[in-house]
């Protein structure tokens, strides 16, 4: 097999970055595209040892679920690179993804239930983060290339809520009519890197967040008044990122007009968000996700429950009035500061948060002789620690109620609770990204009598 050479593939399967899969001359050959089911003629990109990269150059047979996509440009820039998959079978998909994890942990016999749909599939992200660059001459906001930083200009972002669209579409004509240089990644230089825009779903409040070079331009001032005159905006933020790097934010954020935080709701409870806190980008969904957790936790009044990586306190401060005592650990001290200024506006009296990694911070309240009975952990994609793992097991839990957004890792890390004394039987796959292929999901460690 050579580049630019023409094939004939059958794809079999979807990998979990939702590309096709072919097998040809003992190579596995992945389809930028393709659907399972699906005959195509395609050409080679690139040819590894064990694997290659192709694209489609005409469908011969389509499958039955690929449904039109109005812009190509969404599944190819990886926006939503499973547009082209009718919703029913994009659920199928991701629960597949953590049957075959299972299946390779040797944990058949745990049972996957369906995965929970979303109650939006489109315009349903409540933040986006968009690159701004110069294109052809014309400063543009849009999506890269997948594995590429070349930018596809877009006007409709497609997965977030319209209301988001309509502000950074006002923010990119301000760029282009304040003539506002864009960054220029090759020479480092220019101003605006990337344009964040999150709404409230509860209360309708919009922050927007210019991700700049540097922390003032001549334009600024001017700039910050006029898109917080956009409908909705009450709040704009400078984050200031001077360095040469693919890391979108800096360190550093100025409040340019208006308010510090965002309020947004869970159920009946108000969170105030920070630039830099997160909270889970589809607003409709994580009810649905918090609600399944915390009834699997079966939480009683007496007892004491561990909120770690607790965001802004979203889960501890849902499930604070069944329960004696919630204690968080994050990372972010803004998220922390959110999370204890959220118990406080919510006249919740029995939540506190603390700074910190959980990692370094479990293990020094098992040192300490904490006893917990229910823990939650919502981590990073990159799943848990050992040393958090053990911590948690010797503060002697009888529940761990483990929500992830990346299904291998959170196999690997219950596979460890199973070795230090705790069993599960089933996990819930739960749609948070409509149209993306990742997959966030559900379980509930208990320990052996
Ligand atoms: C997936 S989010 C969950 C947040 C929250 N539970 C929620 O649902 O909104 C993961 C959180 O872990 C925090 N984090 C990342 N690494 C951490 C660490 N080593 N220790 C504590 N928190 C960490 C992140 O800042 C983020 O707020």
């Amino acid at each position: 097999m050579q580049k630019n050479q023409l094939v004939e593939l059958e794809i079999t399967d979807l990998s979990y970055e939702a590309m096709g899969v072919a097998h040809l001359d003992g190579l596995t050959v992945f389809v930028n595209n393709a659907l399972p089911g699906e005959m195509v003629k395609a050409k080679i990109l690139k040819v590894k040892k064990n694997f290659a990269f192709a694209k489609i150059e005409k469908i011969l047979t389509p499958s039955p679920d690929r449904i039109s996509v109005k812009l190509n440009q969404w599944v190819q820039t990886g926006l939503a690179s499973l547009a082209h998959l009718t919703y029913q079978k994009q659920l199928a998909f991701k629960r597949m993804q953590v049957v075959n994890l299972l299946k390779k942990a040797h944990l058949d016999s745990i049972k996957v239930n369906e995965t929970v749909a979303s109650p939006k599939e489109i315009g349903y992200r409540n933040k986006a983060q968009v690159p701004v660059r110069m294109v052809s001459g014309k400063l543009e906001i849009g999506f890269f290339r997948k594995h590429s930083h070349d930018l596809v200009p877009l006007e409709n972002f497609f997965t977030t809520d319209p209301e988001i669209d309509r502000v950074l579409l006002a923010v990119r004509d301000l760029l282009r009519e304040m003539k506002v240089p864009a960054y220029d990644e090759l020479h480092h230089k220019g101003e605006v890197r990337y344009l964040e825009v999150r709404r409230s779903r509860a209360t309708g409040e919009i922050m927007v967040i210019l991700i700049c070079l540097h922390k003032d331009f001549p334009q600024l001032r001017k700039l910050a008044k006029a898109i917080s005159q956009i409908s909705g905006v009450v709040s704009v933020v400078l984050n200031h990122n001077p360095q040469k790097t693919n890391v979108i934010l800096g360190k550093h954020d100025y409040l340019l007009a208006g308010k510090a935080q965002i309020v947004d709701k869970i159920g009946d409870i108000s969170f105030s968000i920070s630039p830099k806190s997160f909270f889970q980008i589809n607003s409709l969904q994580t009810p649905r996700l918090y609600d399944l957790a915390i009834k699997q936790a079966d939480l009683k009044p007496s007892d004491v429950v561990i909120d770690a990586y607790s965001g802004i306190g979203t889960i501890g401060l849902s499930v604070a009035k069944h329960v004696k005592e919630v204690r968080g650990i994050e990372i972010i001290d803004d998220a922390v500061r959110d999370a204890n200024a959220n118990a406080q506006l919510n006249q919740i009296h029995n939540a506190s948060y603390v700074t910190g990694k959980a990692e370094e911070i479990m293990p020094k309240w098992a040192e300490s002789g904490l006893q917990t009975d229910v823990i939650f952990v919502d981590p990073p994609r990159k799943g848990l620690t050992e040393e958090f793992i053990k911590a948690a097991v010797a503060t002697q839990p009888k529940k761990v109620v483990y929500i992830s957004c990346n299904p291998a890792t959170q196999v690997r890390d219950l596979q460890m609770f199973m070795d230090l004394g705790y069993d599960f039987h089933e996990i819930t796959p739960v749609d948070m990204f409509p149209q993306t292929p990742h997959v966030e999901s559900v379980t509930v460690l208990e320990r052996k009598k």
